[in-house]
C-alpha cells in the first residue's frame, strides 16, 4: 500500500523526530532527496539552467538547499523569490554555492530553464495562491522545462487535494516522509505528475495512515481452491433493469459474470430478462411479474451470498419495494444508480446489521447527503468520509479519483482507471463486479476497493492493450470484455 497522512500528523511526526536530531537535519534530508531526483532527471547537472521558485516558508528552504547542492555540481541556479520573506539560511547556502537571484522578468528565467523547482508552498499552503505566487505557478506550468514540485505542487491543498485557484502542474512531485492525501486525490493528484517519496526517517513517528492506495500486490480477489464448487465460490443476485432501461441490466450482469462468482442469478421484468439471457446464457434468470416486488420475489430468485440492486431499476414504488426487500435480508447488498435515488428518500432502509456498499457518483451522493455536487467534486475526501458516517455504509465515490470510505478505516484511493471510463454504462459494470467479489466472501471495503482497481485496470487494457499503444475510446462492454485480462495481470 502507499500510505498518506493528514498534514497535522505529518507536522507532529516531524516535531517528534526533530527533537531527537540536530537542528536543520530534517530539512537537509529533504533537500538531499530533492536534489538527487533533480540530478537524475537532468541530462547533465553541469551547466543545467535551474530556476527555483521560492516562497517564504520551509518549502522554499528545501528548494534553496537542493539548489545549493545542484549549484555545487556546476548547475546555473537562479532564484525567483515570491513575496518579501525567504528562508535566510537556505538562501545564504545557495549564494555560497554560486546561486543568484534571477535578473529581469521572472517569466524569461522560467521560460529559459531546463528545470524549475517549485518551492512556493508545501504543507503550509492554504487557500488559493496569492500573487505573485499564482502568476509564477502559471508560468512554470506553461514552461518547456521540467517542473519538479517540492513536497506538494503549490496551489494544491496537501490535506485534501482541493485546488482553489492557480496551481503548479508538475512533471514530478518529490514528497517527504509520507504521501499527503492531496497527492493521491483529484484535482490535486492530476497536478503531481510522477510522485517520488523521499524517506526522511519519520517511520516510527507516524501514526496509522488516513488514506491508502493499493499497489498491484495488495489486490487479492478470492481464488477458487480445489474444493470449490459454484455455490462455495459465491452466488451473486442482480436486481437491475426495467421496461425503460435494459442495457444497465446486461452490463451489470456482465460485470458479475466476469467478476469470479460461482453463479449469477438475475431477476427483473420480462424484457430485460430476455436480453440478459441472450447476452449471458450462463445466468440463471427469474421474471418478476409486474406488481410483485416483495420478499417472496427474492425467495423465487433463490439463494445468493450477495445482492446487487439498482442499475436501471427505475425509481418508483416497484423499485422501492424491491430495495426494501433486499435490504431486509442479512446479506451484503450493493446499491447503485436508481437504487441510490430511491435511498435518498428512504435512508431508513440503511439501518441494517449486514454490510451495505453504495456506489454513487458525485450527483448521486449529492442527493444522498444533501451537499452541492460542486462541493463534493472539489472536496471528495471530506464528503466520502461524511457519507460513510452518516449512511452507515461502505461508500465508493466514483469519478476522476474513486474513493472508498468506511467509518474508522483509512480511506482507499483507487490508483487505476482512465478518463476514458467516463462513458455511459461503465458504472453498471462496476456494480456487478463488486457484487461478485462480495459474494466470493471479500469484506465490503476490500470488495469495493478490489472491484474499483480491476475495473480501472480493465478500462486501461481495453483502451490501450499494451504500453506502446495509443489510447482509444472504449465502451462499457469493452470494459466487461477486458476483465479477464485485468485479473490475469495481477501479480
Ligand atoms: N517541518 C519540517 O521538519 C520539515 C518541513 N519540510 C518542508 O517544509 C514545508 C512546510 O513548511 P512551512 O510550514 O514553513 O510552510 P510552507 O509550505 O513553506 O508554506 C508557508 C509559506 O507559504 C505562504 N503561503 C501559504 N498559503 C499561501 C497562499 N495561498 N498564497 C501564497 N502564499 C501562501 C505563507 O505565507 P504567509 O501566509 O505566512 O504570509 C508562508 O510563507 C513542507 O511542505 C516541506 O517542504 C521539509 O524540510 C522536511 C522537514
Ligand atoms: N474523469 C474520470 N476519470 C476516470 N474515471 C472516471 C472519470 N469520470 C468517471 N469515471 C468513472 O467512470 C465510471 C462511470 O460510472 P457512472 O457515473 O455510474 O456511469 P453510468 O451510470 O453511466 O454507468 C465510474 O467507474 C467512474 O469512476
Ligand atoms: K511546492
Amino acid at each position: 500500500m502507499r500510505y498518506a497522512h493528514e498534514v497535522g500528523k505529518v507536522r507532529a511526526a516531524e516535531r517528534a523526530l526533530m527533537a531527537r536530531l540536530p537542528e536543520g537535519a530534517l530539512m537537509q534530508r529533504a533537500a538531499a532527496g530533492l536534489a538527487s531526483v533533480c540530478a537524475r532527471v537532468l541530462p547533465a547537472v553541469y551547466g543545467a539552467r535551474v530556476v527555483l521558485l521560492v516562497g517564504g516558508g520551509d518549502n522554499g528552504g528545501d528548494a534553496l538547499y537542493a539548489g545549493a547542492r545542484l549549484a555545487r555540481r556546476g548547475a546555473r541556479v537562479h532564484v525567483v523569490q515570491a513575496g518579501s520573506k525567504i528562508h535566510e539560511a537556505g538562501f545564504a547556502a545557495l549564494r555560497a554555492a554560486g546561486g543568484r537571484p534571477a535578473a529581469g522578468d521572472p517569466a524569461d528565467a522560467i521560460a529559459g530553464a531546463d528545470l524549475i523547482v517549485d518551492g512556493l508552498t508545501g504543507i503550509g499552503g492554504t487557500g488559493a495562491l496569492r500573487e505573485p505566487h499564482a502568476r509564477l505557478a502559471a508560468l512554470a506550468s506553461e514552461a518547456p522545462g521540467l517542473v519538479i514540485a517540492c513536497d506538494v505542487p503549490s496551489g494544491v491543498d496537501a490535506g485534501t487535494g482541493e485546488v482553489a485557484g492557480e496551481a503548479v502542474h508538475a512533471d514530478i512531485t518529490v514528497t517527504f516522509g509520507t504521501h499527503k492525501p492531496g497527492l493521491l486525490i483529484d484535482p490535486g493528484a492530476s497536478h503531481c505528475g510522477v510522485v517520488e517519496l523521499v524517506d526522511i526517517g519519520l517511520g516510527d513517528d507516524l501514526p496509522d495512515p488516513d488514506v491508502v492506495a493499493a499497489r498491484p500486490a495488495d489486490v487479492r480477489p478470492p481464488e477458487p481452491g480445489p474444493e470449490s464448487d459454484k455455490y462455495r465460490r459465491g452466488v451473486v443476485g442482480v436486481l437491475a433493469g426495467g421496461d425503460a432501461y435494459t442495457g444497465a441490466a446486461v452490463l451489470s450482469t456482465g460485470g458479475a459474470v466476469h467478476g469470479g462468482a460461482g453463479m449469477v442469478r438475475f431477476a427483473s421484468v420480462a424484457h430485460p430478462v430476455e436480453l440478459v439471457r441472450q447476452h449471458w446464457p450462463e445466468v440463471v434468470t427469474t421474471v418478476i411479474e409486474p406488481g410483485a416486488h416483495d420478499a417472496k420475489v427474492l425467495e423465487r430468485v433463490g439463494r445468493v451470498q450477495a445482492w446487487v440492486a439498482g442499475p436501471g431499476l427505475g425509481t418508483g414504488d416497484a423499485a422501492e419495494s424491491l430495495l426494501e426487500a433486499v435490504l431486509s435480508t442479512d446479506l451484503p447488498v450493493l446499491v447503485d444508480a436508481d437504487g441510490l435515488t430511491v435511498l435518498a428518500r428512504r435512508r431508513d432502509l440503511l439501518l441494517r446489521p449486514a454490510p451495505t456498499v453504495l456506489t454513487p457518483h458525485a450527483g448521486e451522493l449529492s442527493r444522498l447527503i444533501g451537499a452541492p455536487r460542486e462541493d463534493i467534486e472539489a472536496r471528495r475526501l471530506e464528503h466520502v468520509r461524511r457519507a460513510a458516517a452518516e449512511l452507515s455504509a461502505t461508500v465508493l465515490l466514483k469519478g476522476s479519483t474513486t474513493l472508498i470510505a468506511e467509518q474508522d478505516r483509512p480511506v482507499r484511493v483507487n490508483p487505476t482507471g482512465t478518463p476514458r471510463l467516463a462513458t455511459a454504462g461503465t458504472g453498471d459494470v462496476l456494480s456487478g463486479l463488486i457484487g461478485a467479489l462480495l459474494a466470493g466472501g471479500l469484506p465490503a471495503l476490500d470488495a469495493a476497493a478490489a472491484g474499483a482497481y480491476l475495473h480501472g485496470l480493465a478500462a486501461r487494457l481495453a483502451s490501450a492493450p499494451h504500453p506502446d499503444a495509443a489510447e482509444a475510446p472504449i465502451s462499457a462492454q469493452d470494459v466487461v470484455t477486458a476483465l479477464p485480462e485485468a485479473f490475469r495481470s495481477l501479480p
